[in-house]
């Protein structure tokens, strides 16, 4: 009897989206799952989602992707989680209910907790632990106002009845059927309670932030099996064998081992980062030093720059502005005009992150004229996204001292060939978009089939990367700095407006 084909399923549950893919020995994705999840905007600035939401739609796509596959359990080596970061979620440990929604990582209802949190005298020490900010971005206020707010919750988390967790936690924790509760490395880095040199869920941060230790995950590699998935849920048990925050495990999935080597994402937001060794490097810049992942006892670091609106800004100019039908759309009318004609859109709807950091400021657009057309206004908001991605890298090259050599990007914009060309233009280096564009998910398989030796190393992983298209600059030096002059000029003026 010949043996039949293993695979790996990687889930990727992000702010728009939950996938499960199935990847094969080559790397390729075989057969993809998918179905939208939900955010609710209960006031202006806030961003929640139904944890229960999260969980249900992970189970549909996993089983759907068995059930049109005509997979048995046995014939999945592992399954990887790379899951939206932040995000935070607290259940009550006996009924496996969440007490409130899901926080979203763009959710900016914590900027009151945040600027006590700046007052007291702990900001430096916060920066130097987490190498983070204080900002709404991250877990660790999310936590604290779930506690505060929701009624009876602090009593409960101080009985040991509450647990936390980001969305991989969530999920582990459900998958298992309530078995097992951890986390891995790189989501543990973004919560604002870990500290990322001694690799500790930090004493003093869990103080200053008034979360109970009871509540949290244990901290695990990034690629090792956690346990396996309760039998009833998939007709057998799947280990579930790696982690990783979604970012970090795109840059795994490009296969961005090297120090110096960078990938960006354009997903809801844009998110860079930089890989930076087994040392971690302080930015001055509004960078944000991270872990990349821990695996085999040896952890990573990356430096990071976070774009909080980047895809969701075409969402907004399909379901708000009603501009465009389909997100396609863009550039279609984008490629219809030459230029902006001198138009910005800064989409600074929940703030703005690298480098300005501002969680306050909102969206704006300068430059209109009584000829603007729709076309000028949706070329405007897509090019937002590829000046904020230069805001980005010129502080990730002042920070690292590495100039970047190429840019790999992945992420549901990447298919936008104007952006891609226009990126590339902008940043001045060649914009490298790989055949697998799911590389999030890729980076999440990689990670679980190497801790059960579906693949054996980072070699067979490099051997396996192939490019879509290469984008080269083609734009002259004095327009690019024209143009970025421009989108900095509108920057600053939507900073002064409150
Ligand atoms: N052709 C396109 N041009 C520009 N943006 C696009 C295009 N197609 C998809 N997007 C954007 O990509 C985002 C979805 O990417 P994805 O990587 O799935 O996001 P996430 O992981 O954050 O859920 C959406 O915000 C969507 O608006
Ligand atoms: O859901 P995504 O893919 O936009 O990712 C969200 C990021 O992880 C937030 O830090």
């Amino acid at each position: 009897m010949t043996q039949q084909e293993t695979y790996i399923i990687a889930l990727d549950q992000g702010t728009t989206s939950t996938r499960a893919i199935l990847f094969d020995k080559e790397g390729a994705p075989r057969a993809v799952a998918q179905t939208a999840v939900d955010c609710t905007f209960p006031h202006p600035g806030w961003v929640e989602q139904d944890a229960g939401q999260l969980w249900e739609t992970s189970l549909q796509v996993i089983r759907e992707l068995l059930a049109t596959e005509e997979l048995t359990a046995d014939r999945i080596a592992a399954i990887g989680i790379s899951n939206q970061r932040e995000t935070s979620i607290i259940w009550d440990k006996a009924t496996g209910q969440p007490i409130y929604n899901a926080v979203v990582w763009q959710s900016r209802q914590t900027s009151g907790i945040c600027e006590a949190l700046k007052e007291s005298g702990h900001e430096l020490a916060i920066r130097e632990k987490t190498g983070l900010l204080i900002d709404p971005y991250f877990s660790g206020t999310k936590v604290k106002w779930m506690l505060n707010e929701v009624e009876g919750a602090r009593e409960k988390a101080a009985a040991g009845e509450l647990l936390f967790g980001t969305v991989d936690s969530w999920l582990i924790w459900k998958l298992t059927g309530g078995a097992v509760h951890v986390t891995d490395y790189s989501n543990a880095s973004r919560t604002l309670l870990y500290n990322i040199h001694e690799l500790k869920w930090d004493e003093e941060l869990l103080e200053w932030l008034d979360v109970p230790a009871s509540m949290l995950p244990e901290v695990r590699s990034s690629s090792e099996v956690y346990g396996t998935t309760e039998a009833s849920l998939f007709g057998g048990p799947i280990p579930l064998a790696g982690a990783a925050g979604d970012q970090q495990s795109a840059l795994f999935g490009h296969g961005c081992f090297e120090k110096g080597e960078a990938k960006n994402t354009y997903g809801t937001g844009c998110f860079m980062l930089m890989n930076t060794g087994a040392e971690p490097i302080r930015s001055e810049h509004g960078l944000l030093t991270t872990i990349a992942w821990g695996i085999d006892g040896q952890v990573e670091y990356a430096l990071e720059g976070s774009v909080f609106v980047a895809g969701s800004a075409v969402q907004w100019l399909r379901d708000s502005m009603e501009l465009i039908e389909t997100s396609e759309e863009s550039e279609r009318l984008a490629a219809s005009v030459d230029s902006t004609e001198g138009v910005y859109v800064v989409p600074a709807f929940v703030g703005l992150g690298t480098p300005y950091w501002d969680s306050d400021v909102r969206g704006a657009a300068f430059g209109m004229t009584r000829g603007t057309k729709r076309e000028h206004f949706v070329r405007a908001t897509l090019e937002s996204i590829a000046y904020q991605t230069k805001d980005v890298l010129d502080a990730m090259e002042q920070s690292a001292g590495i100039p970047l050599q190429s840019l790999c990007v992945d992420g549901g914009a990447i298919r936008n060939n104007l952006l891609m060309q226009f990126q590339s233009d902008l940043l001045e280096v060649p914009v490298e978009r790989p055949v697998v564009s799911e590389t999030t998910a890729l980076g999440a398989a990689y990670l679980a089939g190497l801790a059960v030796g579906y693949w054996q190393g980072r070699e067979e992983i490099l051997e396996q990367r192939r490019l879509d298209s290469v984008f080269e600059p083609a734009m002259a030096p004095e327009r690019v700095s024209e143009l970025y002059a421009g989108w900095q000029k509108a920057v600053k003026a939507a900073l002064v407006f409150r």
